[in-house]
């Protein structure tokens, strides 16, 4: 699958994400300060990565800013986008089953190796509910 991943800066796991993607043998593409010398301010660099799903040049994102807020609330601006902040296994399970995001928003100080591996594990592995009241609430999205 197409990645985009974007981050305003390399601490913590910002790096992780990438070569953990590349290893699971997935194609990247990188925006901010994972990028080549593009702006690295968080709601530049994550509108950057929302957009490549939503424009159709990435099948998924990983947004990551210090607190993962920002990351998340920048994707969320971009039409189509469905960005969850996720802390663990669990949250992003739930993301990729109940709200079909599209977008996985990381805080940079949060987020462990460990718990990086446990996340990523559970997004990749995600996959949308289909019990109506699920579809039922992600297609409402697109009305609000
Ligand atoms: O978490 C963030 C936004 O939600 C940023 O990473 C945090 O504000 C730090 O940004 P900067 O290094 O530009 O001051």
């Amino acid at each position: 699958m197409r990645i985009s991943v974007a981050a305003d800066s390399t601490d913590g796991v910002a790096e992780r994400v990438v070569s953990e993607l590349r290893r699971r043998g997935h194609e990247v593409v990188t925006h901010g300060a994972l990028g080549d010398g593009e702006r690295d301010d968080w709601a530049w660099a994550c509108e950057l990565a929302a957009r490549d799903v939503s424009e159709g040049r990435a099948e998924q994102a990983v947004v990551c800013c210090w607190t993962g807020t920002g990351a998340s609330i920048a994707a969320n601006k971009v039409p189509g986008v469905r960005a969850a902040l996720c802390v663990d296994a669990y949250t992003a399970d739930g993301a990729r089953k109940w709200n079909d995001a599209n977008v996985l928003a990381l805080s940079l100080r949060l987020t462990s190796d460990v718990v990086l591996d446990e996340i990523l594990d559970a997004w990749l592995a995600g996959r949308p509910s289909t019990d109506p009241a699920d579809v039922a609430n992600v297609a409402h999205l697109d009305a609000i």
